[in-house]
């Protein structure tokens, strides 16, 4: 297997349970929901995303040809001691990419692993904290998990949809865009309301960091 990667890089986790937490974050290129172009965002399932998945281009991108190969990459990233090493698996869609050989990889090199995905996809087994963050007009397949971190509002995929499911931990993020403060307001709003919900901040975005 080899694995198409966006970038690669070290910062802290900017978002929902683990905010705040050193992390090396790899972003695999590509997702099932918006093929990346301007050009398709509004015929695209997700129409919202704030992210730049395609191709290979950015730091540490590029193709790896095994397991090995990357996990020593991401590694490599890490500063610190060996203690509390986290990698957090995003992308574009990182489950279109992630297997049980890059799992044993980074287990072996001492990571906890986290994903953030879009569950529409089974993941593989071994993952320490699964985020799934639904996306309206999607299906939803992964239905169980650590977090289930909800881009608020979107019409088609309410909280009430998901509050049953079986997550330990529900999290709401304000929507990104021109109108990020009102959807903010909407979001501190539903908190206080729903108290089963945490409001997640994108604090990299605020702090200046990746
Ligand atoms: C870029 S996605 C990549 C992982 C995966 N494809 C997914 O959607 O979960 C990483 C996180 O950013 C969130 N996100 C994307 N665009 C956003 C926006 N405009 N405002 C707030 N969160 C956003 C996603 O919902 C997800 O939780
Ligand atoms: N600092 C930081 N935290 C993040 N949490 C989720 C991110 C993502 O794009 O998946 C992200 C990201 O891009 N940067
Ligand atoms: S599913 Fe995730 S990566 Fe794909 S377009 Fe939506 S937010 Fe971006
Ligand atoms: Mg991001």
């Amino acid at each position: 297997m080899s694995y198409a990667v966006k970038e690669i890089f070290l910062t802290l986790q900017g978002e929902g349970a683990h905010a705040g937490r050193a992390s090396v974050f790899c972003r695999f290129a590509g997702c099932n929901l918006w093929s990346g172009r301007e050009a398709d965002r509004q015929e695209a399932t997700c129409k919202f995303c704030d992210t730049d998945f395609v191709g290979t281009n950015g730091t540490l991108g590029g193709r790896y040809g095994s397991a090995a190969e990357l996990a020593d990459t991401i590694a490599a990233q890490w500063t610190a001691s060996t203690d509390n090493r986290y990698v957090v698996l995003t992308g574009g869609e990182p489950l279109l990419q992630v297997d049980t050989a890059l799992v044993d990889a980074l287990h072996a090199r001492g990571f906890e692993i986290g994903v953030e995905t879009n569950g529409t996809i089974a993941p593989p087994e071994g993952l320490d904290w699964i985020c799934v963050s639904p996306k309206g007009g999607s299906d939803l397949v992964v239905r169980r998990g650590h977090e289930l971190k909800l881009v608020y509002p979107q019409p088609l995929a309410m909280p009430d949809a998901f509050a049953d499911l079986a997550f330990e931990r529900f999290s709401l993020q304000p929507m990104d865009g021109p109108e990020v403060a009102q959807n903010t307001a909407g979001a501190i709003d539903y908190c206080l309301n729903h108290p089963q919900w945490r409001l997640s901040v994108q604090t990299h975005k605020s702090l200046g960091i990746r």
